[in-house]
Order: C-alpha cells, then structure tokens, then sequence
C-alpha cells in the first residue's frame, strides 16, 4: 500500500499542465473541488439512515483528500462555497467532462440545481467548450462512468431518460459511446462501480444491478472497495473503509492511497464524487 499522503508543507504548488506540440491540446490535471458546507449534516440521504456527521472533520477530511491529490499531481482548482448548499461538496455530480467538453448536469434533486452555476463557470473559465443538460432532463455526473470513449449512464433515481437522450447527443457526435445502464440499489452508477485503470469495472456485487452490463467486472468485498479514483501510475485513490479491497487492489499490482472520508459516507459520499478531474484543456 502506498504510504500515507505527505502533510502539506511537504507540497509545492504544481502545474501539470504539458504542452503537445502542433495539436495546442494539453495534456492537464486539474481537479475542481468544493470545501464542504457547515450545514453537511443537513443534505440529502436516500439509500441509508441518517447518523450525525461532524462537520469539523469532515472539513478536515476533505483537506488531506485535497492534499492526497496535490500530492500525486493534481492541480486542484476550488470552486466558490457554497454554504447554503449542504451537498455542494459532491462537486463531481455537477457535470460531465468528456475531452474538452463540459456537459453541465441537471441535478435530479431540487436541492441541488444551485450548484451548477458557480461549475460552469469555472469550467468556462479553464477553457472547456460548454453544453447543459435542459429540462425535461436530468443528469447527475455521479452516474457517468467513463472508461476510454465509453460512457456508461445510470438510469435511476437522479439522472432520467431525457437526460440520457440529452448526453448522447452532445458527446456521440465527438466519438463517445453512450452506454445506459440500470441504478436501482444506490443513488447513483458510481456510487455502484467505478474502474481500474485497465477498465476492469469493479463493483460489490449485492450493490451492482446487472454486472454483465460491462465486458469485465470484478467483484470487491466492501462497498465503498467499488470507488477509485485514478491518481495516475497506478495509483488508485479510495476510501480508508474499504481495506480489504484496497490489498485486493495491491494484489493486482496497483498502489491503494487511502484516505479516511467517514463524515462524506455518511452523506452517501464517496471518492469520487469529491472531485471532478479534468485530462484534456486545450491550451
Ligand atoms: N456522486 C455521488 O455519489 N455523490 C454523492 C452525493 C451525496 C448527496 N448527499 C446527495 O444525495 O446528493
């Protein structure tokens, strides 16, 4: 397992943005993130009971998450707070990001619209092409799986057909694959699966609707084993819970870099949803 994520004086700030000659295309790491609200507590849990969250540490908890990144390359770029919006931590679910195109989500719940516009803008700020899901649609970013020019989509409580219909549209045109998928067991697909860097989906199977849906899958022994976020080199970012998928994960010969994010699980939170990571500006 990799060691723990250095403190933060150890880091220097770091741009990783490297210039391809002729194309103008960069080849970028950047990550928006979100500090989370003091009313965390108060946002939204459908799949599980609510317990008490502290939200001292989980502001604690998103810090060193926003070190481990750092750490391994990631410019992270914070997004305004945002603290009459209890879920706007959960930036990731604010858009999908397919090259240099940003697809602004519709959040299936209310509650959440709010948070796209301070997204959007900074997405349009780093330089991405824009689209937005409209009404009738709904799409959250937490349902979209991508795995090369493959996009797998969770249809379920938060993301509906139209907005399915909406994401196909803007990114099929560009060389994307939209792949519907059944969400019916959490909130959303990647709360379900996410993959390795080989594009081995993985997943806990008493939490996946229909695992055949991708060409492989492992099955994990923890639920919260199911969500990695690629750090690059192998390295796979994933929650402190989950260590017995994490020496699954060593086993296969990449390096697990745990992170404790309890207060987010307790808000249905994961890895994944703390970040949205950007691969492909153009400069
Ligand atoms: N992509 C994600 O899995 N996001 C987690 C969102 C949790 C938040 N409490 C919500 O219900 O919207």
């Amino acid at each position: 397992m990799a060691p723990a994520v250095p403190p933060p004086d150890m880091l220097s700030p770091m741009t990783s943005a490297l210039p391809t000659p002729m194309t103008g295309r960069t080849t970028s790491r950047k990550a928006l993130v979100r500090r989370p609200s003091p009313r965390l507590a108060d946002g939204l849990v459908t799949h599980i009971d609510r317990t008490p969250v502290d939200p001292a540490l989980a502001l604690r908890q998103w810090e060193v998450y926003v070190v481990a990144l750092r750490a391994h390359g990631w410019e992270t770029v914070e997004l305004p707070a945002l603290d009459d919006c209890p879920d706007g931590v959960f930036v990731e679910d604010t858009m999908v990001v397919y090259r240099n195109v940003a697809v602004i989500g519709r959040p299936g719940a209310e509650s959440r619209r709010p948070e796209t516009a301070t997204a959007e803008e900074a997405v349009t700020g780093l330089g991405c092409s824009l689209n937005r899901i409209r009404e009738p649609g709904t799409l959250d970013g937490g349902d979209v799986l991508k795995i090369g020019d493959t996009l797998y989509v969770g249809r379920g409580g938060r993301t509906n057909g139209d907005g399915i219909r909406q994401l196909r549209a803007a990114l099929e045109p560009l060389g994307a694959r939209v792949v519907a998928v059944p969400v019916s067991k959490v909130l959303h697909l990647k709360s379900a699966v996410t993959a390795l860097p080989d594009g081995t989906v993985i997943g806990y199977p008493p939490l996946v609707d229909d695992p055949a849906a991708f060409p492989r899958f492992l099955p994990v022994p923890e639920e919260s084993g199911a969500h990695v976020v690629l750090l690059g080199g192998g390295k796979l970012l994933m929650a402190a819970s989950a260590p017995r998928s994490a020496e699954l994960f060593a086993d296969l010969g990449y390096e697990p870099v745990p992170v404790d994010i309890s207060e987010f699980e307790k808000m249905e939170g994961c890895v994944t949803c703390l970040s949205v990571r950007l691969r492909e500006l153009y400069g």
